[in-house]
């Protein structure tokens, strides 16, 4: 069991109206000293609205937003939290250097301008007017704001989008060395390969609402699928009307199906096809799971 000091930031019963459109519905999070946790879900579902929210950016309708037990907006709080949203807004001119050295003025007691650059990867960009830099370098310095202040909490809000394979990869292990040190983090994120490398737990949000919650597991043990590859000519259309087929799809020379029911569902592909070949199995991921729980909400929505 946590105790309260353990929780860092939570939304009670979230409301939140912009006219006519409820953008969160009741919406329940906590996030606990330490621990990075992914708040995934489809565009809209309200994912940066619950952020806006914890960051006091915006007010609830109802219920309540605490960072560290205080108000959001209370300096406080916002002096232990260091923030990369989707759009910076950042001067073009200043040096990465200076613009350190700026956001690091804001906090009690800041990283070294060496240190943050370090850790973000931007050790050889600090010269440089930020205006000038690639996307994906902004990016990188945006993080290096994010943590300069020596921040207990983050807030990462779709942090890689634009990265390379190589950026992308370093910014995972920037984030695995912050929560070592003990800094909790809150991560936005649409791939689904990110939460599942780093998260602790991940929180599945779908229009204003929370659908599941829980470690990478136990939200993949809710959907107990298995993934099937095998090079067949069977045709997909007819595998994906067989018993407990979730799912066939073609890719190539390769039929891709999921199941429920591996065993049966490979017995008879084996007599389907004698010459079947290049047999794989694996239990679903992060991605089939997330697809499989919206797909049920939506199912729920529309026979509403
Ligand atoms: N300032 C605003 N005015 C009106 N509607 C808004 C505003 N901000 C968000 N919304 C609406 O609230 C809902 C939730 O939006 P939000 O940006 O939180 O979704 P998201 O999960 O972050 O989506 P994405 O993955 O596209 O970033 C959406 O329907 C959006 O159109």
């Amino acid at each position: 069991m946590h105790t309260s000091s353990d929780v860092v930031a939570r939304l009670c019963g979230v409301v939140k109206r912009y006219g006519h459109l409820t953008a969160l519905d009741g919406v329940d999070l906590v996030l606990q000293r330490g621990e990075l946790l992914a708040v995934l879900g489809p565009n809209g579902a309200g994912k940066s609205t619950s952020i806006s929210l914890l960051l006091g950016l915006i007010r609830p309708d109802g219920g309540r937003a605490e960072l560290f037990g205080m108000d959001p907006q209370q300096i406080d709080a916002r002096r232990r939290i260091g923030v990369m949203l989707q759009s910076a807004m950042l001067p073009l001119t200043l040096r990465v250097g200076e613009l350190l050295r700026l956001v690091a003025s804001y906090y009690p007691n800041p990283r070294t301008l060496e240190e943050s650059a370090a850790l973000a990867g931007v050790t050889d960009l600090l010269q440089r007017p930020y205006g000038k830099l690639s996307g994906g370098q902004q990016r990188r310095v945006q993080f290096a704001l994010a943590l300069c202040g020596r921040p207990e909490l983050v807030f990462l809000d779709e942090p890689t989008v634009g990265m390379d394979i190589d950026a992308r990869r370093k910014l995972w292990s920037a984030m695995r060395a912050l929560v070592a040190e003990g800094c909790s983090v809150v991560l936005t994120t649409h791939y689904l390969e990110e939460a599942e490398a780093l998260a602790q737990r991940v929180v599945v949000m779908a229009k204003g609402r929370v659908l599941s919650e829980g470690s990478v597991d136990a939200l993949r043990a809710q959907v107990p699928l298995a993934r099937i590859r095998c090079v067949t000519d069977l045709d997909a259309t007819a595998v994906s009307t067989w018993p407990q087929v979730t799912s066939a799809e073609r890719e190539g020379v390769r039929l891709r199906i999921s199941t429920g029911a591996p065993e049966n569902v490979l017995r008879r592909l084996l007599e389907a096809d004698a010459s079947l070949c290049e047999l794989e199995v694996q239990r679903a991921g992060l991605a089939e799971a997330f697809t499989e729980l919206t797909r049920e909400e939506n199912a729920e929505q529309e026979a509403a």
